[in-house]
Order: C-alpha cells, then sequence, then structure tokens
C-alpha cells in the first residue's frame, strides 16, 4: 500500500484542514507536563516526540482492511489540507497518532489533534490543526501537573496466573507435536485505583523510568513499548525486532552474566530467530537493500534484558509507515510461527481479547513518515470506570519453554505499568 494507491470503496470522508506549525519557546523539558487532563496524546523518548490534544479528524475502523482503510482516509485528508510547515523537522506539519487493533475485529483508530507541540533536539515548536472554515491560533502554552491516582490494588484478569501456566503447557506440547513452532500469548491484570486514573500521572513516571523506550498515549491506551515495528524516516527503513527476554535481579554484575546467558540460550535465540526471520520477510518486497544482523544484541531495560536486532533497509517504494506496519503486523514478536496457525491458536486457548494491546501504535505524517511500535507494556484504561485498567504482558513460546519461567517473565513484562500506577 502506498500513499497513491486508489482509495477503496466504504473510506469516511476526511474533513479539509489548515495546518500551521511554527517555532514555539516556552516548550516545557517534559513535553507531557503540557497535556491537558482529558484527551491527551503522547509520543515521546528521550525528551523529544511530540503531544497533542483535541480532535480535528478521527477515524475509527475495524475489519481485515483496516490499515487500508486508514491508509485512504489519511491519503484524502492530506491531499484536502493545507499545510504551512515553518520548522520542517520530522513530526512537524500535519500529523496524526494512531493504535490498531491485534485482530481484526478489534478497534482501530487514527487521531488528528487541535494542538501539537514538539521537540526534536535543540527545535520545539507548536502545530495548530483547524477546518478551513474557522482557523485557530497558536495556543499559549501552559502546564499542568497530574492528580495522583492513590493506591492501586492488582486483580486477575482474564485468567489467574496458575490457569495461564496451564494455557502455556498446553502450548508447548501443540509445539512439541509440530503443529506450530512458536506461539505468543499472553495475559491481563486488572489495576483498581483509589481514585480515578489521571492518565498523565503513570505517562509521566513511565517517561522517566523508561527513557529508551517510546512512551504513548493513544486514547486511553498508555504505555512504554521497547519495540520499534518500523520507522520510516527520509527513505530509510528501520526495524527493533525483541524476542527473548530473562530479568534483571538489580544486581549489576549478577545481570551481566545474565546477560550473557541469554545471549546463548538455545531457546530464547530460536525465539528470537522467528522474529527476525518475520520482520526481514516482510519488509523485504519494500526494501532495495537491507541489514539483518546476524547476532542480536543485549538490550537492558530497568526490569528487563532482551535480545534485539536492529533492521535497516533503504526504501524501495513510495510504501508509508502504516503500509510497513500493515504489512509487518502481526509480526513473530507478538504472535508466532506460521503466523496463522499461532494467531488461530491465540483467538482458540489465549482466552482474552487483546484489545489494542501487541498492536501497532504510532504516528504518521503528511508524507507517510512515521514511527511504529508494538504496543507492549501498556494499559487500557477503562471508559466505562476511570478507576479501572487493564494491564498486558505476553512471551514468546517455544519446544523449550517452561510454563513456570514464562509465567515469572510476564510478571517482569508487567513492572513497568505496576510502577508507573504506583504499585
Ligand atoms: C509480548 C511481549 O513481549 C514481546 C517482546 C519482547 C520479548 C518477548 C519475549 O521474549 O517473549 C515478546 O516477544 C510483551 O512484552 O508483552
Amino acid at each position: 500500500m502506498s500513499l497513491s494507491d486508489p482509495v477503496p470503496p466504504g473510506r469516511l470522508p476526511a474533513p479539509q484542514l489548515v495546518v500551521r506549525s511554527q517555532p514555539a519557546d516556552g516548550v516545557a523539558d517534559r513535553l507531557m507536563d503540557h497535556l491537558p487532563d482529558e484527551g491527551g496524546l503522547a509520543w515521546v523518548r528521550r525528551g523529544d516526540g511530540h503531544v497533542g490534544w483535541g480532535v480535528a479528524a478521527r477515524l475509527d475502523v475495524a475489519g481485515s482492511n483496516r490499515f487500508a482503510q486508514a491508509q485512504s482516509w489519511w491519503q484524502e485528508l492530506v491531499g484536502h489540507a493545507v499545510i504551512r510547515d515553518e520548522v520542517g523537522v520530522p513530526g512537524s506539519g500535519l500529523l496524526c497518532f494512531g493504535s490498531f487493533g491485534f485482530t481484526d475485529d478489534d478497534p482501530s483508530e487514527l487521531v488528528v489533534p487541535e494542538v501539537i507541540v514538539g521537540r526534536r533536539g535543540s527545535t520545539t515548536w507548536v502545530t495548530t490543526i483547524s477546518p478551513a472554515s474557522s482557523l485557530a491560533a497558536p495556543p499559549s502554552l501552559t502546564t499542568h501537573e497530574p492528580d495522583p491516582v492513590g493506591l492501586v490494588a492488582f486483580a486477575d484478569g482474564s485468567r489467574s496466573g496458575t490457569e495461564w501456566s496451564g494455557i502455556v503447557a498446553d502450548a508447548v506440547s501443540r509445539i512439541t507435536t509440530g503443529a506450530l513452532d512458536k506461539v505468543v500469548l499472553a495475559r491481563d491484570l486488572i489495576a483498581l485505583a483509589e481514585k480515578p486514573i489521571d492518565l498523565r500521572w503513570p505517562l509521566r513516571r513511565l517517561a522517566a523510568a523508561y527513557p529508551n523506550c517510546w512512551t504513548f498515549s493513544v486514547d486511553g491506551l498508555i504505555g512504554a513499548t521497547p519495540e520499534l515495528l518500523v520507522r520510516r524516516e527520509k527513505g530509510l527503513i528501520t526495524s527493533r525486532v525483541l524476542a527473548g527476554t530473562i530479568r534483571r535481579t538489580g544486581d549489576d554484575a549478577h545481570d551481566l552474566a545474565l546477560a550473557a546467558s541469554l545471549a546463548r540460550s538455545s531457546k530464547d535465540l530460536e525465539e528470537h530467530e522467528y522474529a527476525v526471520r518475520s520482520v526481514a520477510d516482510a519488509l523485504k518486497p519494500h526494501c532495495k537493500s537491507m541489514n539483518v544482523p546476524e547476532t542480536p544484541f543485549v538490550l537492558h531495560l530497568p526490569n528487563v534484558m532482551h535480545l534485539a536486532s536492529d533492521v535497516a533497509g533503504v526504501a524501495a517504494n513510495g510504501a508509508s509507515a502504516l503500509g510497513l506496519a500493515a504489512a509487518l503486523h502481526p509480526s513473530a514478536a507478538i504472535c508466532g510461527t506460521p503466523t496463522d496457525t499461532a494467531r488461530d491458536l491465540i483467538g482458540k486457548i489465549e482466552g482474552m481479547s487483546r484489545g489494542r494491546f501487541s498492536g501497532p501504535v504510532g504516528w504518521m505524517d503528511a508524507g507517510g513518515d512515521g514511527e511504529w511500535c508494538i504496543a507492549l507494556r501498556c494499559g487500557q484504561a477503562d471508559p466505562a470506570d476511570p478507576t479501572r485498567m487493564r494491564i498486558f504482558a505476553g512471551a514468546g513460546i517455544v519446544a523449550g519453554s517452561d510454563p513456570e519461567a514464562e509465567l515469572a517473565e510476564t510478571i517482569a513484562k508487567l513492572v513497568p505499568m505496576r510502577d508507573a500506577l504506583g504499585d
């Protein structure tokens, strides 16, 4: 799919927008400090990124052609927009935030905010986006303090830990019989807060504790993910593939020894290889040349370490960042190998709806450049009860998996959201 593909029938109309990006002083060190109490959008890594609020345009979409529909809607919106970008860096000008469901049936959306505040290195800017009929002036930038969420309790979600281990054991026996090579199984917990959860509270803590992750907020889905599904920037395509995990202990010397054992673990290397292969195969048709590392490195995060491979390529066609994300989803880092068998097995035995967890989350600009990560280490606010949030974690299961060790791995992967909510 590219920006020049025809618009499929059934697309939703996109409004005509006027967009202006201007350099701005007074942007806070923490972009998220500008977020208002509701409806904030965020994409921040190492202090750079953009936050937005208000809704200038929005697409809600589901179904097997959701990526194509979203692409067409965006293409039409871009085609009608009048854009004056006085900043000219990735992220300035017109952009949308988006989040896609793991399955075809889960809800997906693109949101174009009314205001975006951005930073890239020493460049800071504000973008205003308004209907052609009512031009908006740049807002005066204010900062806000989030409200603490009070005490938080965590309860089993769709399955208890013991039940989930049983599901993993079932998956291992299916893998052993040769039905499939790998499946990624997830579980959820329910966070119950004393007060309504001000999403800026966990967001700020995630960004501070996990600066090397992408901290995001899109329509009630918040998290800090370490996995870049795809970035397209000026003809360069990159992806950070993660699979294979070990918990950190907090003792640096011990963690270094654990990192070395992770790098040698045949179970984790196998799990990782499936994920790298799925990404390389999906990107190949879109790249003129590609670099796929032969050996992963160990990515150190505060709670876990992962086997990681940075895949890079030169774009061979006009496929947008979203088009590439569509080609990559669901990668074997969150689904399995073979893809269809793993996806069917997840639907059959996982016992919960993932919603937008493990789907692509990110942003895209008017030229189709952008970043889409995999929504991991995240939580979904409950629209019916603001004191509740579902938090998620999964683990890649291969023939050598031990159900208890996989359960422990999910516990470690839940730490960022638990800590951010104040556990
Ligand atoms: C499915 C998750 O992690 C994926 C990404 C990195 C490592 C993974 C693993 O080692 O199993 C998973 O493939 C999750 O964090 O919920």
